[in-house]
């Protein structure tokens, strides 16, 4: 895997997107990388750092079973359990910086292992791993509310009020695809109140670990239009788990069927969930590499 270099506190990086969310990339197979909080939100900020919606840390995987461990950092410095548009960087990225030839990569998060594949049209498809709708799989509180079943789904209302404003409740699907979603459909999601109310459940008292926030909106039974507010970034160009979530959301509710196209700001993914495999597919682009003094990035 090449020999270990940077003992400075020199990092060597990679600058990359999956339709337009952004994400830095580290080899820490290869270097010495220590990855805090703050070095996380130093690296991520847009002004005083390089900039990026995620962090991405390629590392030696801790099971015999994968060939890397992949490990997220949010723009606000929290370590994540998954990253779908960021999986596909991540294989682009091992292959193109020689860690492995391998095709598929089997890459370990923290709730199993994911298969990503890069295809020969360029694109790159990820088996998602789970996908659960028991809010105990995602840090959700239930108690006192009463959910309104839609089709095998259940909708839970969520109080997003301010004072000074009229009642507001959204009726959100709760996801896991390993990180947490509240997906809720609106009519156009041009229009859709993203910046009002994606924060509001973003850090809705009732997720004590906070949520992704997912608006989807219904073209036809095989697309939709999705905007995500997501935990620890804000709304980003694109989210690959929040697609996910969204899809699985929709074909449970009985408005969508597999395979569905998802048009977001950033770029289309393609989703395809049969109840149990969750396949995305979608982009991988490399933008610039470039080696960053982290003791001048602290200060
Ligand atoms: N903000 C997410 C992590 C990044 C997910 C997103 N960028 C994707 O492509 O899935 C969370 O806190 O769970």
């Amino acid at each position: 895997m090449g020999e270990r270099y940077n003992p400075s506190m020199t990092w060597h990086f990679t600058k990359m997107h999956g339709a337009g969310n952004d994400f830095i990339v580290l080899d820490g197979v290869r270097q010495e990388i220590r990855l805090t909080a703050e070095r996380a939100r130093k690296l991520a900020h847009r002004q005083f750092g390089i900039g990026a919606d995620q962090i991405l840390l390629v590392e030696r995987p801790t099971r015999a079973d994968a060939d890397f461990r992949y490990r997220i950092f949010n723009a606000d410095g929290g370590e994540v359990e998954h990253c779908g548009n960021g999986a596909r960087c991540f294989v682009r990225f091992v292959h193109e910086q020689g860690l492995t030839d391998r095709n598929p990569v089997r890459a370990e998060i923290c709730t199993g292992i994911i298969v990503l594949n890069e295809q020969d049209d360029g694109e790159v498809s990820v088996d998602m791993g789970r996908t659960s709708f028991e809010p105990a799989a995602v840090p959700f509180d239930p108690t006192g509310l009463t959910p309104r079943p839609d089709g095998q789904d259940s909708l839970w209302p969520l109080d997003v009020s301010v004072p000074g404003e009229p009642e507001k409740t959204v009726w959100v699907s709760v996801v896991g695809i390993s990180n947490p979603h509240a997906v809720q459909v609106v009519d156009n999601v041009d229009t859709a109140p993203v910046a009002g109310i994606g924060p509001r459940v973003e850090s809705h008292p009732r997720f004590p670990r906070r949520v992704n926030a997912g608006f989807m909106q219904i073209v036809d039974r095989h697309d939709i239009r999705l905007r995500v507010y997501e935990r620890g970034a804000g709304e980003t160009l694109a989210c690959g788990t929040g697609a996910c979530a969204a899809v699985a959301a929709g074909i449970r509710r009985g408005l969508l069927d597999s395979p569905v196209r998802v048009q977001t700001r950033g770029g289309v993914l393609t989703i395809a969930w049969d109840g149990e495999q969750l396949l995305m597919t979608g982009p991988a682009v490399t933008v610039f590499e470039g080696t960053i003094d982290i003791d001048r990035l602290l200060g």
